[in-house]
């Protein structure tokens, strides 16, 4: 059994979050119920920070809100003088609200509409991540509306294969994404940024994708980078003032993941960009990284009550629990893997192997497969661990479904962050049709 962060089993054989026992959690707040661990998600946000600020590196950590948005996720971040990542109108909007200051948010997304933009540069934010030419052109049009100019860095695909889920690989040169390095598009969008009146080309975005654990591919693509840079410096005088190698740093789900620690992924990284800045004979340029499953995937465990039983005689036995999809696609969707535990009989012995199925209607529901657990009942409490990152984020209402609460705790503080969502909420939005048929 593996713990992460402040979790443990406490007297009553109960899992404990941040001095808070979940049992109390679900009486409370009911179920399914994402808890998220504080204390870990400042830990995570903090060794990054200091790694860059131990090796002297002008930078900026930005969590990519995509992992987790709500306006108390977007007040920790900055509590924690993280930088934001937003990847939409929507995220952008929840960080203004959250009070987030506007200077320190990075602009996301491969399909930014006119409005999106205009919102952005109106409120003043840090920089846009340019991800395309139309984009380009877009950008002209809203700074030529507002009378004023704009930061980006052009986000750049440098052709490499990270090794993880085909779905969440970004950095390969056959993707929606940013402006080919090999094909000659990012030296076409660096000279049209730099004849720009309104543009400011502060420099160079790439992400090659997510749950990465090795750093090849990270090198690889600075490496990539730090070539072109030679050139463009050459051709234009142009030296990026920023370089954002984006996120992706893997985290432990199950057994079977060896994440690097978040400082030897730093430390690696920084080692290749000074080798790279001396050959060039460049100083450092600052460096931008966007963590987002490695600030907040651990931190969360989803908490669930058990309800019914299938035994299929000699096959398998399916225990279903009250969320499933709805809250966690990332199993039907990656085949994505988890652990968990009875959260109210953490310690009781081992005597069954059960498959978790979740109640929506799809046979493709299924939240873990072969999972060793004691004899459960129902209404015991099933907690499935490192939930934190695109659980809540990718929640949806299939089946109508509503979504789950969300609690904070730390330090033996429970705090209700997002309300659960009622039936109420769910048909909020719709519009009876004026019906012909006289009752
Ligand atoms: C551009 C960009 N930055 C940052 C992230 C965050 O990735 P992760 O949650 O894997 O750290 C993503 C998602 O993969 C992304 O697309
Ligand atoms: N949503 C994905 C990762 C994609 C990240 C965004 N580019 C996941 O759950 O793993």
């Amino acid at each position: 059994m593996y713990f992460h962060g402040t979790s443990r089993i406490n007297e009553q054989n109960h899992l404990e979050i941040g001095g808070v026992d979940t049992v109390d959690l679900a009486n409370t707040y009911g179920t399914p119920l994402y808890v998220y661990d504080v204390a870990l998600i400042r830990e995570r946000a903090r060794s990054f920070r200091e790694t860059f600020k131990r090796l002297n590196i002008n930078a900026q950590v930005a969590y990519a809100s995509k992992a987790f948005s709500t306006i108390a996720m977007v007040q920790l971040a900055d509590e924690e003088g993280l930088s934001l990542d937003v990847v939409s109108g929507g995220e952008l909007f929840t960080a203004l609200q959250a009070g987030f200051p506007p200077e320190r948010i990075h602009f996301h997304g491969n399909n930014k509409s006119y409005e999106e933009l205009d919102m952005a540069i109106k409120y003043g934010i840090g920089c846009i991540v340019v991800d395309n030419f139309y984009e380009l052109s877009l950008i002209e049009e809203v700074c030529n509306a507002n009378n004023t100019n704009v930061q980006i860095l052009l986000r750049v695909t440098p052709g490499i294969e990270a090794h993880t889920h085909d779905y969440i690989l970004t950095g390969q040169e056959d993707s929606k994404f940013g402006f080919g390095l090999i094909n000659g598009q990012a030296d076409k969008a660096v000279e049209i940024a730099l004849e720009s009146q309104n543009i400011v080309l502060l420099g160079i975005h790439c992400h090659i994708g997510s749950q990465i654990f090795e750093t090849t591919g990270f090198l690889l693509a600075t490496e990539r980078i730090f070539t072109k840079m030679k050139e463009w410096k050459e051709r234009h005088g142009f030296i990026p003032t920023v370089v954002n190698l984006g996120g992706g740093f893997g985290i432990r789900y199950t057994a079977d993941d060896n994440p690097i620690t978040v400082s030897k992924y730093v430390e690696e990284i920084i080692a290749e960009v000074k080798k790279h800045s001396d050959d060039l004979s460049i100083d450092i340029p600052e460096i931008w990284i966007e963590p987002g499953r490695s600030l907040v995937g651990d931190a969360g465990t989803t908490i669930y009550s058990v309800g019914s039983r299938k035994e299929v005689p000699n096959i398998r036995q399916y225990l279903a629990i009250d969320g499933g999809m709805s809250d966690n696609i990332r199993p039907a969707l990656y085949q994505a893997k988890y652990e968990a535990v009875l959260a109210n009989r953490v310690n009781d012995e081992i005597e069954e192997t059960v498959s978790i199925a979740g109640k929506c209607c799809e046979s493709g529901d299924m939240l873990i497969w072969d999972l060793p657990l004691p004899k459960a009942n129902s209404n015991d409490l099933l907690a499935v661990f490192c939930t934190g990152a695109y659980g809540y984020s990718m929640s949806n209402n299939y089946n109508r479904i509503p979504r789950p609460a969300v609690v904070f705790v730390e330090n033996g503080e429970a705090q209700l962050v997002v309300k659960r969502e009622s039936y109420e909420d769910l048909v909020r939005l719709d519009i009876p049709i004026k019906t012909q048929v006289i009752k």
